[in-house]
């Protein structure tokens, strides 16, 4: 029997015509035990029926089936993003994780989030662990704090102890280094800690920038730097800011960070802030409405590590009170540490103006009926936008946009998502109006 059919057609009378449009698109339903699974193609579309109609499919299912099923949207997208990550990981072998040197388990390549900010980071650190000394020597990755340098710099020991176990391995941070070193001139055994880093594999310091002015280490990191280079072992750096403009530092030394590759990791965008949320809400083993993930990923700036904090912060809360995590509570438990105010002021309006200025339409043509390409084309952009870069609903969407209903927005969304994916061009369009809209 056809389910799905049934289900449709008990709804249509009391549904508009787009909806019912977008009810009959669906073309995946499985009922299994006391489950009835509905597959939509994203997201957004999931979200749109999780929260229209998921009551009335529970209540026909019933007059149906005569059970009491569980209903569950499943979005198709979400399915492949998993199936992807799956198969990279699968190409990585398994990542030793018990090691003498002090790694944090934690920081591994498979718990990486990767996006457009951190791509050839991590691209070049998996070639470096698989090809230590040979490629790029030294690898020097820089970025402003809680961005994931050190994330990356362990993770690419952990990958390089899996290949190979008995990796001879050192993490330290500049200031340890430096610890480190006073603690073996006082001994009188400098010879000591210099035959110490000589006879290793890869060697990583995190945060160099603490170097500066620090003539007498920057001298032993140098004759390190240089003894390692000589046979080829690999040398991994990070820092808050490039090379270039690491003032007080040595010039020989300088040269010797820029000599090999230096690449930067930058500010998360949205989307890999969401994935990012979504990753560290599994690990913290918290259930987040998908609004939420939303609303952190807006306001919590760039810093990922900020963005953990707001997390343990949401998740110690609601256990304390026993309550699950709403949007509401979010914005009271977090509003000390997000500039809640930035988003709030953050309009469609103002997303109208923009998207508007840019194709050089009238805001009046993005509200009326025109059907003009380019005033469509900006009129779908501005409410793909709308959705992604607010806290509207889609409702408010529709109202803010001079639209009867709400379906008018789901399929414009669709739209600009479909032609993301084929369009480069298009892609980048929107991604420079998001970013212009985001920073100004
Ligand atoms: N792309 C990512 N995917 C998942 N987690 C991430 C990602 N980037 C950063 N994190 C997490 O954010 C936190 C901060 O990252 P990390 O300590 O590596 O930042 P950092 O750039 O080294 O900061 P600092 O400059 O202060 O040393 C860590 O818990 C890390 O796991």
């Amino acid at each position: 029997m056809d389910i799905w059919g049934d289900i449709v057609s008990s709804m249509a009378p009391n549904i508009d015509k787009n909806s019912l449009k977008l009810l009959k698109g669906i073309h995946k339903t499985k009922l299994e035990n006391n489950k009835f699974k509905i597959y939509t193609p994203d997201i957004v579309y999931r979200d749109w029926l999780d929260s229209n109609y998921k009551e009335d499919i529970k209540k026909i299912l019933y007059r149906l089936t005569g059970k009491n099923l569980i209903v569950e949207v499943i979005s198709e997208e979400e399915i492949q993003l998993k199936k992807e990550k799956r198969k990279i990981e699968k190409q990585l072998p398994k990542e030793k994780l018990a090691q003498p040197i002090n790694l944090n388990p934690k920081f591994t390549f498979s718990n990486l989030i990767i996006g457009n900010c951190n791509k050839v980071a991590y691209k070049a650190a998996i070639a470096v662990a698989e090809n230590p000394g040979n490629i790029y020597n030294p690898l020097f990755i820089y970025g402003d704090i809680g961005l994931g340098k050190t994330h990356i710099l362990h993770a690419t020991a952990h990958y390089m102890l899996s290949k190979n176990p008995d990796a001879n391995i050192i993490y330290t941070t500049a200031d340890a280094f430096m610890s480190e070193l006073i603690a073996y001139m006082q001994k009188g055994s400098i010879l000591d800690f210099r035959r110490k880093y000589k006879n290793i594999d890869l060697l990583l310091i995190d945060d160099v920038q603490f170097l500066v002015r620090k003539e007498r280490t920057q001298i032993e990191l140098y004759y390190i730097f240089n003894a390692l280079h000589l046979i080829r072992k690999q040398v991994i750096l990070s820092s808050d800011t490039p090379p270039s403009k690491l003032k007080g530092i040595q010039g020989r030394l300088l040269s010797r960070f820029a000599s090999g590759l230096v690449v930067e990791v930058k500010p998360p965008d949205i989307e890999t802030k969401l994935k990012i949320i979504k990753k560290k809400a599994q690990e913290f083993k918290m259930d987040i409405p998908y609004d939420v993930m939303l609303f952190i990923a807006k306001t919590v700036n760039t810093n990922i590590r900020e963005l953990e904090g707001s997390l343990t912060k949401l998740k110690a809360y609601s256990q304390i009170m026993e309550r699950p995590v709403t949007l509401d509570m979010t914005r009271e438990v977090l509003k000390d540490i997000l500039e809640i105010k930035q988003i709030e002021e953050f309009s469609i309006e103002k997303i109208q103006k923009e998207v508007a200025n840019y194709f050089a339409v009238n805001i009046n043509e993005i509200l009326g009926s025109s059907r003009k390409k380019k005033v469509v084309m900006a009129r779908q952009i501005a409410m793909y936008l709308a959705r992604y870069l607010t806290d509207k609903s889609l409702n408010e969407i529709s109202k803010a946009f001079k639209k009867k209903d709400h379906t008018t927005v789901i399929n414009a969304i669709e739209k600009v998502k479909k032609q993301m994916e084929k369009d480069r061009k298009f892609k980048l369009t929107v991604e420079f109006l998001r970013d212009k809209i985001l920073t100004s």
